[in-house]
């Protein structure tokens, strides 16, 4: 299925931006009038939290998203397959009544995760992927990973058995390895050896910020590894960081990269490569845990995901890319059908708004404040 461009349609364009667009009256609607016609998008890289946040965040992502891989580093994480199935139901409990969002549950691998376990998570038919985060990598990974190849091996074995990709945080965490310089040292350190030692491993490399991950995966074999990639990392450099300040809406983990990086990265996306997809990291925190004197990592982005990863391929001239990107690498990665359903991004400007408010606290979303030029709608 190839995406749809057209351009113009007036009448029905309007009609959207009357009825359809958040906040959006017609005289903000801009010639040339576009929209694009897109299968339904998955997330193949959320953060759904739990208790509060989940229910605050939930929507966002059901809104525009037919399916999420959830990452399960809660507080405490989700290690076991009865942990994931109890974790589903509160998620499917936060989703608007009329929503057919699907969330794709995640274990969270420990040194102590059983082959058995494994077995367990494959037949519940609700686990997809074993997420790996090397321990104190990233926000709430301290019950992570010590040592892959000494701990995990039997595990990793059973993976291979059950088809269960391995997800990768791909950092390492020795304090004598500059920050910048960490996911390189992974992919060296780790990854290189793991995929010799177990071929049939299917990985993915989680939110890649390097030019070094993006010739990695390019240089793996397809179907096995894939990498997922954030709008943070396509659209912004290290300099947002400091831009007028410290800037902590900007930082998440792995940190931003230098603008080299930057464009390898856009480069691989909007080339068409099977191999990359949608992942957004959406990570929402409470305002006062960023701004605050040890600011946690993580970039609450849901809402404005699919309208900044448009502007990338728009801008890069690859806008008949964007749906293989969006809606068909993922799900042919993990062996998922595609959705069937569309949605629609006009090209209307629309600001993303200053905070998110909820009686516990306010989430601030990227790029809050600022005018977007690609709006998802429904119709
Ligand atoms: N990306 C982030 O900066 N933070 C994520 C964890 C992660 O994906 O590494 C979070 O859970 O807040
Ligand atoms: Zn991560
Ligand atoms: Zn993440």
């Amino acid at each position: 299925m190839i995406n749809t461009l057209v351009l113009p349609r007036p009448s029905k364009a309007l009609k959207f931006s009357s009825t359809t667009l958040d906040g959006l009256g017609k005289s903000k609607y801009r010639s040339p009038k576009m929209e694009l016609t897109l299968t339904q998008p998955d997330d193949w890289h959320l953060h759904l939290r739990d208790g509060d946040l989940l229910q605050a965040v939930a929507p966002h992502s059901a809104n525009h998203f037919g399916r999420a891989i959830v990452m399960p580093n809660l507080k405490p994480p989700i290690t076991t397959t009865a942990l994931a199935i109890a974790y589903r139901e509160s998620i499917l409990k936060a989703l608007p009544a009329d929503s057919n969002f699907t969330p794709l549950m995640t274990l969270y691998l420990t040194d102590t995760t059983s082959p058995e376990e494994i077995k367990l998570a494959r037949r519940s038919g609700v686990v997809f992927a074993v997420k790996l985060y090397p321990a104190g990598a990233t926000t709430n990974s301290q019950d992570g990973v010590t040592d892959l190849f000494g701990k995990c091996l039997p595990v990793l074995e059973e993976m291979v058995e059950q088809n269960m990709p391995l997800l990768v945080h791909g950092e390492v965490t020795d304090s004598t390895v500059d920050v910048f310089d960490r996911e390189k040292v992974f992919i060296d350190t780790v990854l290189q050896p793991l995929i010799q030692r177990l071929p049939s491993l299917k990985v993915v490399m989680e939110h890649i910020t390097t030019m070094d991950a993006v010739s990695f995966v390019e240089s793996g074999e397809e179907g096995f590894l894939a990498a997922t990639v954030t709008p943070q990392h396509l659209l912004l450099n290290r300099n947002a960081l400091f831009q007028g300040g410290l800037q902590p809406h900007s930082y998440c983990l792995p940190v931003l990269k230098r603008e080299i990086h930057r464009q390898a990265i856009v480069s691989a996306v909007t080339s068409g490569s099977k191999r990359f997809f949608l992942g957004t990291d959406s990570a929402p925190h409470e305002r006062r845990r960023k701004e605050c004197p040890c600011g946690c990592a993580g970039i609450y982005n849901a809402p404005v995901a699919l309208s900044l990863y448009a502007k990338v391929f728009e801008e890069a001239g690859a806008l008949d890319k964007l749906e293989a990107f969006t809606s068909f690498n993922g799900p042919d990665f993990y062996g998922l059908p595609r959705n069937t359903s569309k949605i629609k991004l006009m090209k209307t400007s629309w600001k993303v708004p200053e905070s998110f408010s909820f009686s516990f606290g306010d989430i601030i979303p990227m790029f809050a404040g600022e005018t977007l030029q690609w709006q998802p709608c429904f119709s």
